[in-house]
């Protein structure tokens, strides 16, 4: 059997004439939508009138005196109660109420059979349900209040009024009050009286459960609300949610939307581009389409021609068979005619050999000193280009046929200036003729060419000297000494003559020749000799002269000089440490005109002995080769302190060998040899039995050129001098 569903409206007894209150309403779950709905807060007329308005008596165990009138009171009390209340009938059967309220959740009314375990949970009342409760009650006032006033059920016959000081009178008393002594009716009045109450009570009672099911109704009404309202919050919660991740998946969505729309631009951009480039392509396809047409015309034309030039290639393989025939023919003639070049050729050499042999006793017997002009090249801190082949490119300086050597004389002060031995241009350029001239771009190996006959004649028994001359940083000891280390290329005379001498005497050692090599190196610094080879500071030298009788009894005047070291030397390679170490002695300092200027005249000599021990023939020569000190303008050079004073005497020496050489041209009687160590040293080789060669040296640079031309003035100066012809020291 279903029950129905109890108000869990709980009334707790406030205490002595305290009215319950209500604690807690908790609604029990309805068992289906429709039924949560029907239990919604019913019209006003079942709304719940609040207990605390009701004129409920409060019944107990034991009755209290105030539960009754004053009647009553009266007539209970006193000396007849006993007697009274043994003959009264037994009180009426009271509800509960007391035990009912005391055990709270606990009491069941009639008709339910809930238990306090199988009871909802206590709920708080929230703000809303004691809001609704407080309208409910509000409204269950004005019900009782108009039920009180109008509806009140009629009281029940033999039932009481209340007088106005509230005592009972039952209704149809007498209005008197019974005698003392009418025990009897004063107790039939008070049972009527009781029956009265009886039935009020049974009414109140009656009313009483009433509201409490309308309270009922009410709290489950409330309680529905309240879950409702809180579902409904859940779900507004819930909605504002999805709201939330609706709005944020809007954003999304206007951000994908406004990617792609820019992906859509740039899409549309390359669509116009490709769109373009197909265009261009397209034109391109059409002409290309056009050049293959034309191609493919120019094919067929080809073809044809092709054809034609097969059948013609027939033709001439036809032809060429019997032309290669005849090339075989060609070939034994070119074959015959490159070996008669080959033996040209080395008619040739044997002719050039013989011309500079002849050359050679030609300057001999004409008894002059050979000069050999050198222009070097513009060095890459004067301007030159790198480009090897722009080497040549020296400007005012021209050179032809070997022999000239050309300079326009426009820069060069007094165009009128007229000088014997120089011939005037007309386009203002003066020449200068001498037995070789080196352009820029000749190489050492070129230049040692041209004086190895030279070198030969040493091993031959002859005093040989080479000398350098020309102003500082001309390329003097570029030319003498070159590049000793590094580039063999770069080797200058020195070590070249040195390996011809040793390479020389080796091969006629076959011939029957034994030599006797000694190697000496001295400089002439501030007119004074020291010794290269030798690290003794203040070794004092001396030049001497041993005089002798030569061949024919000619007059010797053997020069030597007094405390000079010689070294005995079997190879070349004994040689290369004795050149590094005078090297190292020798004296250089930086000037303006050259980095490592040369600030002595220095002479390497190679004195060389044969003995021919087949023919017993002997032999003796001197090999001298020096590279003179530059001729230096001071005021152009602005030399100071100790470099003044090497130039003045390096000028000094250098103007005492023009001395001699315009002693020499003009034949003078007396020959100014001693005015310095320099021309006394070179006696021999100046005027004497010696074949003497001298290189000037010319710088390109264009502010140099007042100097060149004064060196090169004193070359042809030179040139012209006649010191007569050497004679060879054979025994
Ligand atoms: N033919 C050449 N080819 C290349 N470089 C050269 C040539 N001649 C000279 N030089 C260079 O020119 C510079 C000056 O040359 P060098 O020292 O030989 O002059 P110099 O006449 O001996 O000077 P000084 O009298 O002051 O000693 C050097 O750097 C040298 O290497």
């Amino acid at each position: 059997m279903s029950e129905a569903p109890r108000s869990p409206l709980i009334t707790l007894n406030g205490g002595d004439g305290q009215p319950p209150k209500a604690v807690a309403a908790v609604k029990p779950q309805p068992q289906t939508p429709a039924e949560g709905k029907s239990r919604l807060p019913q019209p006003q007329t079942r709304l719940p009138m609040p207990s605390t308005l009701l004129p409920v008596p409060r019944y107990g165990a034991t009755k209290r005196k105030q539960d009754f009138t004053p009647e009553v009171s009266q007539a209970v009390g006193g000396k007849k109660r006993k007697a009274d209340t043994a003959r009264a009938a037994p009180p009426p059967k009271m509800p509960n109420i007391g035990r009912r309220t005391a055990t709270a959740g606990a009491a069941t009314r009639p008709g339910t059979r809930a238990t306090a375990a199988a009871k909802p949970p206590v709920a708080r009342p929230t703000a809303a349900s004691r809001a609704v409760a407080s309208r409910g009650a509000a409204a269950a006032k004005t019900a009782v209040t108009a039920r009180c006033a109008g509806a009140k059920p009629a009281p029940k016959a033999g039932g009481m009024t209340r007088s106005n000081s509230g005592s009972t009178i039952p209704k149809g008393a007498p209005g008197k009050k019974r005698p003392a002594w009418d025990l009897k009716g004063r107790i039939e009045d008070m049972e009527k009286t009781m029956r009265s109450m009886k039935s009020e009570k049974e009414a109140i009672t009656q009313q009483k459960e009433e509201i409490t099911q309308h309270s009922d109704h009410i709290q489950q009404g409330l309680q529905t609300l309240q879950q409702e309202n809180a579902s409904l919050k859940q779900r507004v919660q819930e909605r504002e949610a999805e709201v939330r991740d609706l709005q944020s998946r809007i954003r999304n969505l206007e951000d994908d939307v406004e990617r792609v729309s820019r992906q859509k631009k740039t899409l549309e951009r390359e669509r116009d581009e490709l769109e373009s480039d197909l265009q261009t392509s397209r034109q391109t396809c059409q002409g290309l389409k056009g050049t293959i047409a034309q191609q493919a015309a120019a094919q067929e034309g080809i073809k044809a021609e092709l054809q034609l030039s097969k059948s013609q290639l027939e033709t001439t393989n036809v032809a060429l068979q019997g032309e290669s025939k005849r090339a075989d023919g060609l070939q034994e003639e070119l074959a015959r005619a490159v070996k008669k070049v080959e033996e040209q050729h080395m008619q040739l050499q044997q002719a050039e050999t013989d011309r500079r042999v002849l050359h050679n006793t030609i300057q001999e017997l004409k008894g002059n000193i050979r000069v050999f002009a050198r222009l070097r090249p513009l060095l890459s801190a004067e301007g030159t280009v790198a480009d090897n082949n722009a080497v040549d490119d020296v400007p005012h300086f021209d050179w032809h046929d070997g022999n000239t050597l050309e300079l326009d004389k426009a820069m060069d002060g007094d165009p009128n200036e007229t000088m014997s031995g120089l011939r005037r241009t007309e386009s203002q350029k003066v020449e200068f003729n001498f037995d070789r001239v080196f352009a820029p771009s000749s190489s050492q190996a070129e230049v040692f060419e041209e004086i190895s006959q030279l070198v030969q004649s040493a091993l031959d028994g002859y005093n040989v000297c080479i000398f350098a001359y020309g102003q500082t940083g001309s390329g003097k000891t570029h030319t003498m000494e070159g590049i000793v280390e590094g580039n063999p290329e770069q080797r200058g005379m020195i070590p070249r003559a040195v390996e011809q001498v040793f390479h020389t005497a080796e091969q006629l050692k076959t011939k029957g020749w034994e030599y006797k090599i000694t190697a000496s190196f001295l400089e002439i610094y501030n007119e004074s000799l020291r010794d290269l080879l030798d690290s003794k500071p203040d070794k004092k030298m001396d030049i001497k002269i041993n005089e002798g009788r030569g061949r024919k009894d000619n007059k010797t005047n053997d020069v030597h000089v007094t405390n000079q070291v010689f070294v005995d030397v079997t190879s070349e390679a004994e040689v290369h440490p004795l050149l590094k170490k005078a090297n190292k002695h020798r004296a250089v300092a930086a000037t303006k005109c050259n980095d490592r200027s040369s600030r002595s005249h220095s002479v390497f000599q190679l004195r060389i002995k044969g003995e021919n021990r087949l023919t017993a023939e002997s032999c003796s020569g001197m090999l001298n080769l020096i590279d003179l000190a530059g001729s230096e303008q001071i005021k152009k050079s602005g030399s100071q302190g100790k470099q003044l004073q090497e130039a003045q005497s390096i000028n000094k020496s250098l103007s005492a060998l023009s001395l001699v050489i315009t002693a020499l041209s003009n034949k003078d009687p007396h020959i100014p040899y001693r005015n310095s160590k320099l021309t006394y040293l070179l006696q021999n080789s100046l005027g004497g039995n010696s074949k003497t060669l001298m290189f000037v040296n010319v710088s390109p640079q264009e502010e140099h050129l007042g100097e060149s031309i004064n060196s090169l003035r004193f070359a042809t100066a030179v040139n012209q001098c006649n010191i007569g012809t050497a004679q060879k020291k054979v025994k």
